[in-house]
């Protein structure tokens, strides 16, 4: 286990307030275009990521919280992550509500497997199932095991 990833304090902005709930499952955003699209994008990295905002520029606490909780575990976002900023698309961000049949932002793309929002992510950042699943995918190194005096 790496130190670093361990013992470095998230710093977990709280959003002082709720935008805009999300829509309804009935109302459909999605068009066949827009669904094979996002086929084509949750798989156009190792990790994909609908955010509100960008990683160097998080517009919503649990988008920054998410991106923090990569950074901590070590993940080289060149490299690994590829994002998208869904308050530049209306069609964006309802559709991948509807696509992934998950309500909110962020959502969290892993090898085209959608893994979770903001909770989940932090979720399996303290279990270490996070870890386990980055590196499994090889996007972190496993760290070498703890040697003996
Ligand atoms: N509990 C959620 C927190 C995320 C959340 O509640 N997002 C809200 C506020 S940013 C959202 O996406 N609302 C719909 C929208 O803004 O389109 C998680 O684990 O990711
Ligand atoms: S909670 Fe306000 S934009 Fe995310």
């Amino acid at each position: 286990m790496n130190a670093f990833r361990t013992t470095t304090r998230l710093a977990f902005a709280r959003p002082t307030f709720q935008t805009r709930i999300a829509a309804p499952m009935s109302v459909r955003w999605l068009s066949d275009s827009l669904r094979q699209k996002l086929n084509e994008d949750v798989k156009s990295s190792d990790i994909v990521l609908f955010m509100k905002g960008t990683p160097d520029q998080p517009m919503c606490g649990f988008s920054r919280a998410t991106v923090q909780i990569l950074q901590v575990q070590g993940v080289d976002f060149d490299k690994h992550v590829k994002a998208f900023n869904v308050l530049a698309d209306d069609d964006l961000r309802e559709g991948i509500k509807e696509y992934s049949e998950w309500p909110t932002i962020p959502q969290v793309y892993v090898k085209g497997e959608f893994v979770g929002g903001c909770d989940i992510m932090l979720n399996m950042h303290q279990s270490g199932d996070l870890e386990d699943l980055l590196v499994k995918e090889n996007i972190v190194p496993a760290e070498p095991e703890a040697t003996k005096d």
